[in-house]
């Protein structure tokens, strides 16, 4: 797991060009592109950050609503016959509620942000522009107690130092609040990666000591409420993997709650988790509309069954199918399950597999696919049953096999047939309404990586098995040039041949 290059500034004030989240729309091209193009740029949308050009977190400066890509993406998408592609820029500054973190340097000079490009070199960004406000101030805080506590930052040529990497996790969902100030209010959930092999190890004293700090200092007896909790994560492995498989509640609140796409979601910190909240949630929104009442949903790559769970609730589908390699999504989905609404009806499972493995056996029998990979895109296996999906006619199995067992290196990632089985998650009826036989209709591709996505939607299409209906794009990441695209595809119907088609043939 690579370092999420990213970014940000504390309370400082925010630009007033902050492009309203629900404008769904396609903006107009930025004003500079006359001959006025060669005047200085436009600082309306810029990042303004002192960290950038040195922290790797950022590549683009300016017009921060409209990344270079959108217009790639508007081409692209143009050329396949969708011509109405829309672009929502989402918040452009303190928009990051998810952040891992380096720690280096010495305890009186903490390092704590990210590699500098291409070295293993931290850059200390204590006024990144792209975290929620809230992650600077607790990272802040957890430099003074580094320095009062004598913390040795990791040293990775010598394997040694207590603290490694943070990652901290904001949660502004808090009801005591009015919903306007939430955002800003929000708290963070602090992981403290410990170079060591579990609590009970020699240096268990200091990690306790900075834990105490935090809590006494961001809690809730202190001036400022900052800090939801503190965990602990162990790890002394020497390879680049940031987590360790053994975490540790210290403090505070154990159960992280967020309220996306109409539901309360749970997240563990060992869970995977959108870095934006805000354009996340816009994003389920719109994928409300694609999914009819009452569907069958397959959601593969599915984390906590965030968006699985989300459609069960506000579409309330006969039957949600959660598919997931990385069994630390289980409690979380199993919490969130417990704060749906009692209304829904519906069948409701979450299964701890590999996706590439037997891609049929979830596929069909469902009337929407939801897909939402990787950076690398789908499985190769993923795509070849969805390019021949029309000429199938299977029985789905419901099992996954052991075969293609791909090299796995984190270890909390569970591969095996038989574990898997156990690690099920099933809620309300055990056989859903659903025609084991019948064929997807629909396929919702949600891609955090264009150039994948460019590639998987040109399978696809040549399969001649889907066409393109529907493309939007989200700001998921300002300051970069990725966006998070929503595409629709449509079951392509296949054409009786004619008499005449025939006869021709022959
Ligand atoms: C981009 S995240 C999306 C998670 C979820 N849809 C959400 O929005 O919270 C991709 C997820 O796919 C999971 N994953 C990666 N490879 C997988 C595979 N071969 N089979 C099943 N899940 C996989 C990862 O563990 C991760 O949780």
């Amino acid at each position: 797991m690579s370092l999420y290059t990213i970014p940000f500034r504390p309370p400082c004030p925010i630009i007033a060009c902050r492009v309203s989240s629900s404008l769904a729309v396609t903006l107009p091209s930025p004003p500079t592109a006359t001959a006025t193009a060669a005047a200085l740029p436009s600082l309306t949308c810029a990042l303004q950050c002192p960290h950038f050009e040195t922290c790797s977190g950022c590549t683009h400066e300016f017009n921060l609503h409209r990344p270079i890509i959108v217009e790639e993406a508007t081409d692209f998408f143009k050329s396949l016959g969708v011509s109405d592609f829309t672009f929502d820029s989402c918040r452009l500054w303190g928009w990051r509620c998810r952040a891992k973190l380096a720690v280096r340097g010495s305890s009186e000079n903490p390092l704590i942000g990210l590699y500098h490009e291409g070295t293993h070199n931290v850059v200390d960004i204590p006024q990144c522009k792209a975290h929620h406000p809230n992650i600077n101030a607790a990272v802040e805080l957890l430099r003074q107690g580094i320095r009062e506590l004598n913390i040795e930052p990791y040293d990775e040529d010598q394997g040694t130092g207590d603290l490694r990497y943070l990652q901290m996790a904001v949660t502004t969902y808090n009801t005591s609040l009015p919903a306007a100030e939430r955002y800003r209010n929000g708290r963070v959930q602090v992981s403290l990666v410990w170079n060591s092999r579990n609590e009970k190890s020699s240096n268990s004293d200091k990690l306790n000591a900075l834990a105490n700090f935090l809590w006494r200092n961001g809690g809730p007896r202190s001036n400022l409420h900052l800090i939801h909790s503190v965990w602990a994560n162990f790890q002394t492995s020497t390879n680049n993997i940031i987590f360790g498989n053994r975490w540790r509640h210290l403090l505070g609140e154990r159960d992280f709650w967020e309220h996306v796409g109409g539901i309360d979601i749970s997240l563990d910190p060992s869970s995977f988790g959108q870095a934006n909240t805000r354009a996340f949630d816009n994003l389920l929104r719109k994928l409300h509309k694609y999914v009819p009442y009452g569907a069958s949903v397959a959601d593969l790559y599915a984390g906590a069954g965030v968006i699985g769970l989300s459609l069960a609730a506000n579409k309330k589908c006969r039957s949600v199918k959660c598919i997931e390699i990385n069994k630390e999504s289980k409690p979380s989905f199993e919490k969130t399950i417990d704060r749906l609404p009692n209304s829904i009806e519906g069948s409701i499972s979450w299964h701890n597999t590999d996706t590439s493995i037997d891609p049929l056996s979830w596929v069909v029998g469902s009337d929407v696919i939801v897909v939402d990979p990787p950076r690398k895109g789908l499985d190769a296996s993923l795509i070849d049953a969805l390019r021949t999906i029309s000429s199938h006619k299977v029985k789905p199995s419901f099992k996954s096999s052991s075969s293609n067992i791909k090299e796995e290196k984190r270890p909390w990632i569970l591969r095996e047939k038989e574990r898997a089985k156990e690690a099920s998650v099933q809620v309300g009826r055990e056989t859903a309404l659903e025609d084991p036989q019948s064929l997807p209709q629909t396929l919702i591709y949600i891609s955090c990586g264009w150039e994948s996505f460019k590639k998987d939607c040109k399978a696809l299409l040549t399969s001649k098995c889907w066409h393109l209906e529907k493309a939007h794009g989200f700001n998921f990441f300002p300051g970069t040039q990725s966006i998070e695209v929503l595409a629709v595809f449509k079951r392509s119907l296949k054409k009786k041949k004619t008499r005449k088609e025939k006869k021709k043939q022959l």
